[in-house]
């Protein structure tokens, strides 16, 4: 028998997490988030948390400008209105001719006209990583007729009523298909290129009750991809918000009110041995 030509990627370590996110403290990327009113102060913490400079910045007389300083963007639907929608194209194809990784938030993709074609058409400007929920996964999936479409029943507005291990062949199926890199959250993450998939683990069951910590992780891997190449950054994401949650989580026993401030706090201290307690990885066979 003749051995292998080509070794298989490696799998992920917590030894490569907590050196990518060393990298991302050395580095302090700014990170351009084109963001919702809701997430934009938690994105800014978050960021600042984690080792990042966070710039919101939406005007479409700048974005374009900006998308060329800035180390990588985020753009994320929520709070979705004409000049927006303009400005995010413009963001969008400006860092691709910069060169510059970015990330889509596809929230609530599905829920109304105007977000799926918003969601589809920045779609087709190639996002390094699309980061949502099983619900916005499935829908975005089934826009861009890489799974079939999503039922009603998969999201309610911004919330997801489907877990995510019943996204993970659409987000695969979405990966191939936009040639992009799926991050998948829900109580179990995933981060996909299509011809990986990658189950993380940890988190806390509060977290859905604070409302933009999913886009707040959308702008944490979004710094991550400035040091990453993108299946490594999202990956990397991921398991130190999966850890950082977990920490938050079990420091808030009368509930979520004060999990954002716990969570910068667990990000800023995060370290390799707190990564090995709270995060775990599967990688699973396509
Ligand atoms: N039931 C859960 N248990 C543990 N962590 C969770 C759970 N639900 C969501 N999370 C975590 O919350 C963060 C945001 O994910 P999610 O709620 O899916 O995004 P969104 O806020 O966009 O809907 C992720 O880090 C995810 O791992
Ligand atoms: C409530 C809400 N409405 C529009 S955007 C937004 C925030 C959604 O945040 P997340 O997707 O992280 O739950
Ligand atoms: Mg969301």
């Amino acid at each position: 028998m003749t051995a292998p030509t080509t070794a298989l990627p490696p799998s992920p370590t917590i030894a490569a997490v907590a050196a990518a996110l060393a990298a991302l403290r050395a580095r302090r990327p700014l990170v351009h988030n084109i963001t919702n009113y809701v997430a934009m102060t938690i994105s800014a913490n978050v960021l600042l948390s984690l080792g990042a400079s966070p710039a919101m910045v939406h005007a479409g007389e700048e974005v374009e400008e900006f998308a060329g300083i800035a180390d990588a963007l985020v753009i994320n639907i929520g709070t979705l209105s004409g000049p927006w929608i303009d400005a995010m194209l413009r963001a969008a194809a400006a860092a691709n001719r910069h060169g510059k990784p970015w990330l889509l938030d596809p929230v609530a993709a599905g829920a109304t006209r105007l977000r799926s074609e918003t969601a589809l058409a920045l779609l087709h400007l190639k996002p390094a990583i699309v980061r949502g929920n099983a619900g916005e996964i499935m829908a975005l999936a089934g826009l861009a007729g890489a799974a079939s479409a999503a039922s009603a029943e998969a999201s309610r507005g911004v919330d997801s009523l489907a877990g995510s291990d019943a996204a993970a062949a659409a987000a695969v199926a979405l990966a191939r298909q936009a040639g992009t890199v799926v991050a998948l959250t829900g109580e179990t993450d995933y981060a996909t290129d299509g011809t990986r998939l990658i189950a993380i683990t940890g988190g806390h069951p509060l977290m859905p009750l604070s409302t933009a910590l999913g886009c707040a992780l959308s702008a944490a891997t979004g710094a991550f991809l400035a040091v990453a190449p993108p299946l490594e950054a999202a990956v990397a994401a991921l398991a130190v918000y999966s850890a950082a949650g977990a920490v938050a989580g079990a420091r808030c026993p009368g509930g979520a009110g004060h999990l954002p401030a716990e969570l910068c706090d667990a990000l800023l201290a995060m370290d390799e041995a707190t990564l090995a307690a709270h995060a775990g990885f599967t990688e699973i066979d396509l």
